[in-house]
């Protein structure tokens, strides 16, 4: 059974359907860009794939074994995020508090979790630094670190890169390209970066307050509408 199944699936607020039409599968070790213009409903299907947010009709379900608390979570950062006063360390060590149940401390997998994750990805010479003194690009590694503590299944990641210049921005794909090839993870990720999403994902959903595209990468770039999205102006 696939990992994720969106079946007819809606979200509205208010009564007001704003992204509708939802049906798609995520297999296990997928990589999935969700792309379309601002207000098409990426995010809130995002909070829908999280359980922050009912279906107002049809249903998400998962499978495989998957359980809620396996998805690992890469927000939209807010300012109050960037300016977290605690060390890198202890940004990365609070991905595991979804695995340590009513324990009252980290146990010693938790700290070999962290380690691993630092080094994983390259961070490990700013664990001591306070986390809001960091730049954009290392603090999205602090925090991608932070949901590989949580997860060995699936990432979600609604636009990792926002702000980030483009020389990080394609370092930052390329790390969850090899976190998808080389862990196995699952990626569905939001994009606003239409080139980088269809150079690094399998599979590509594309959202006009509807689902007009499901489908692989390379049927999305000969589609009618793939070929308008990325040869048109982003709205970015
Ligand atoms: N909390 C909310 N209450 C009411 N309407 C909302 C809320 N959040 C989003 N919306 C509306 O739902 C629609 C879809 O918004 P959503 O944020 O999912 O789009 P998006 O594709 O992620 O946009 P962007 O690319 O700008 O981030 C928009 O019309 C938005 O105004």
């Amino acid at each position: 059974m696939a990992l994720l199944t969106c079946r007819d699936a809606s979200f509205a607020y208010d009564g007001h359907t704003v992204v509708s039409g939802l049906n798609f599968s995520i297999n296990s070790g997928d990589y999935l860009c969700i792309v379309g213009e601002n207000g098409s409903g990426k995010s809130t299907l995002i909070k829908g794939l999280l359980r922050l947010k009912m279906p107002q009709s049809g249903s998400i379900l998962m499978g495989d074994g998957l359980k809620a608390n396996e998805i690992g979570y890469l927000p939209q950062q807010t300012a109050v995020q960037k300016d977290f006063p605690a060390s890198t360390y202890e940004v990365v060590l609070s991905g595991r508090l979804s695995n340590r149940g009513i324990k009252p401390f980290y146990s010693r997998a938790d700290k070999a979790a962290v380690e691993e994750n630092l080094a994983r990805l390259g961070i490990e010479e700013l664990r001591n630094k306070c986390y809001r003194e960091l730049s954009g690009g290392q603090q999205q590694r602090v925090l991608l670190a932070r949901a590989l503590c949580a997860t060995h299944r699936m990432l979600l990641m609604d636009e990792p890169a926002a702000g980030l210049d483009p020389v990080v921005t394609q370092d930052l794909y390329r790390q969850i390209s090899e976190i998808n090839r080389e862990m196995g993870i699952t990626i569905i990720m939001v994009s606003h970066d239409i080139h980088s999403a269809v150079k690094y994902a399998g599979l590509i959903l594309h959202l006009k307050n509807e689902q007009v595209f499901f489908g692989a990468t390379a049927d999305y770039i000969k589609s009618k509408i793939g070929a308008e999205f990325l040869g048109g102006d982003q709205h970015d």
